[in-house]
């Protein structure tokens, strides 16, 4: 309490920018690199930095971004960006009495190894455009949140899909279709079980393997089969199987929280009657996402027993 007033503060350091190589020979895959963008965020009691000008409590948002590169350094081994976040959250809340709590959130940029004549490269990377990120808060006792995610993943089939039978009114001017392109740019959050750092799994477990995986899942039941693929009646009923299936195929996913926007390739008709400059035959588009169609959902289980 402030005086009769409540207050409820927290600080902390954002985009701290950080990449961290680990130099292996080429016979064993070669130099390994993560550049992530880093939010620390703490929950400190430190009332008098607000109230008076005690700064007693206060740890420095300059020292929090130093500790972001300390770490980085004391990480002789490959870690993922998930491990990273608890290495740090633990430090925060562990070091200062004060903190009760850090969230950490991390942004990968997504550098890929190259290919050079098939081979993949020892020390060669390009950027690539879909990016994982990380969102993770520890407590003083040591109660945790994981949550990863997939931002920027564009996704479009040029068939297979169509939507109809929705409701028609006097606002409806969409025709039932069985044919028209889907397009999304998927977001994705998806929750871990772990809810205490001795929760954690030791090794084999890797944080970075399940993105991969779960990428996998996503595109794969986006596309279905590659010579036939599979209908999409909607995006609703797509998302919600994309979802399922990443919850059915992982046990150590709790929930997934999945935003997938319908990014609209609208039929092109030029001309009138008498002259039909361009007549559409599910061929020539404009693609536009002004505006764009929203839609969202969470599955979870109920309980998950891990
Ligand atoms: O898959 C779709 N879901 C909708 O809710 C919707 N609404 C719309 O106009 N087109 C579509 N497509």
């Amino acid at each position: 309490m402030a005086g009769n007033l409540e207050l409820q503060g927290r600080h902390g350091k954002s985009r701290v920018r950080v990449a961290r190589v680990w130099r292996r020979p080429a016979a064993a895959g070669g130099d390994v690199i993560a550049e992530w963008n880093v939010a620390v965020s703490v929950v400190s009691d430190c009332l008098p930095s607000y109230t008076s000008s005690d700064n007693s409590a206060i740890v420095a948002t300059d020292s929090i971004k130093n500790t972001v590169y300390v770490k980085a350094k004391e990480c002789t081994e490959v870690v993922s960006m998930e491990e990273f976040a608890v290495i740090l959250g633990r430090h925060f809340t562990s070091l200062y009495p004060q903190v009760s709590e850090a969230t950490v959130t991390i942004v990968e940029r997504p550098w890929e190894r190259v290919a050079v004549d098939g081979k993949p490269h020892s020390h060669g990377f390009k950027v690539g455009v879909e990016k994982h990120s990380t969102e993770v808060i520890v407590k003083k006792s040591g109660s945790l949140l994981i949550k990863s995610g997939i931002q920027g993943y564009s996704l479009l089939k040029t068939t297979q899909s169509g939507f109809e039978g929705f409701v028609r009114d006097r606002y409806t001017l969409l025709p039932d279709t069985r044919e028209r392109i889907v397009a999304t740019e998927v977001t994705a959050w998806w929750r871990y079980p772990f809810e205490h750092v001795s929760q954690l799994p030791s090794k084999p477990f890797c944080f970075t393997q399940r993105y991969q995986d779960v990428k996998k899942v996503l595109s794969d039941t986006f596309f279905g089969p590659a010579d036939v693929g599979v209908y999409s009646p909607s995006v609703q009923n797509t998302l919600y199987l994309m979802g399922k299936e990443v919850l059915t195929r992982f046990p150590d996913i709790s929930s997934i929280q999945l935003r997938m926007p319908n990014l609209h390739f609208l039929p092109v008709n030029l001309g009138s009657k008498e002259n039909p400059l361009v007549k559409f035959a599910d061929d020539v588009f404009l693609p536009t996402d002004e505006p764009h169609g929203t839609i969202e959902a969470t599955l979870s289980r109920p309980m998950s027993k891990l």
